[in-house]
């Protein structure tokens, strides 16, 4: 199973990028503010349509499935959910398990997603009443929920604590592990060169490369898709970048 992406285009938004993800890799899609990472994740999706090319998971082309078969195949973090009513987190979870055929019980899974994401101690509370970054983790479970193949994540960790940024990327590595396919869209790129198997460069909504991350983030591309440089920490826990701007002195 793998998913492939081959002459992707959305109008002058995304243009002609092409890439493969193997089966159980953790991907991140990456590049400046405005530089198509949610274009290109709706249009992997099927949420936009394609002016050209197509999208194809475990071999099946994404814009002939009913939206209902794509619910079943994919877990989706929107960048900026819509705003929810008054609704409990429980409840708010409970409503994203419609139309997904589940392994176990809904009330299993509800309990597997809280146990993820750490929150047994918000069931009861008001989803708006939550802060930003608990608010974050609820939505990520709530993409969880159905155990799909395919996770696609927009930013998953904006919002959350460093604790929680490393917890979600361990998740996500850890789920990766196990044989999910997971996209996501990231502006950390220590995190992203630390935890994610390959990573994706978009400029200007065209491909710059697609590759490992060390062979992504190298100066050259650094520099003409952020206008940055970096120095890199290399320990035992992984890799992080430290970014300076191109004109800095330091
Ligand atoms: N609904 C829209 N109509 C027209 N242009 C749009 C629309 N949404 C986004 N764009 C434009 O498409 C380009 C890509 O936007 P996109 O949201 O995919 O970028 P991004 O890489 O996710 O950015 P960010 O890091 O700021 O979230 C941008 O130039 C943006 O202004």
């Amino acid at each position: 199973m793998s998913l492939v992406s081959q002459q992707l285009s959305y109008g002058t938004r995304l243009k002609n990028v092409s890439f493969t993800v193997p089966e159980g890799q953790l991907v991140g899609i990456i590049g400046a503010n405005g530089a198509g990472k949610t274009t290109l994740l709706h249009t992997l999706t099927g949420q936009l349509a394609p002016s050209a090319g197509s999208v194809h998971f475990a071999g099946v082309d994404i814009s002939q499935l009913e939206p209902l078969q794509r619910r079943q195949l994919f877990g989706f973090l929107p960048q900026n959910p819509s705003a929810h009513a008054e609704v409990s987190v429980a409840h708010f979870l409970q409503s994203g398990l419609v139309n997904l055929p589940l392994k176990v019980s809904a009330s299993e899974e509800l309990a597997r997603v809280v146990k993820l994401l750490q929150l047994e101690n918000y069931l009861a509370r008001p989803f708006t009443q939550l802060s930003g970054g608990e608010q974050r983790r609820v939505q990520l479970a709530r993409a969880l929920l159905g155990d799909q193949p395919w996770l696609v994540c927009d930013e998953p960790t904006a919002s959350l604590d460093l604790h929680y940024q490393l917890h979600v990327m361990q998740l996500l590595k850890s789920l990766a592990a196990q044989g999910k396919t997971i996209t996501v869209a990231l502006h950390d790129l220590s995190l992203a060169a630390r935890f994610c198997d390959q990573l994706v460069l978009l400029r200007h909504g065209a491909l710059l490369a697609a590759d490992q991350p060390a062979a992504v983030l190298t100066d050259a591309n650094l520099a003409q898709a952020f206008g940055i440089k970096a120095r890199w920490l290399c320990t035992e826990q992984g890799v992080a970048l430290l970014p300076s701007l191109l004109d800095d002195q330091d």
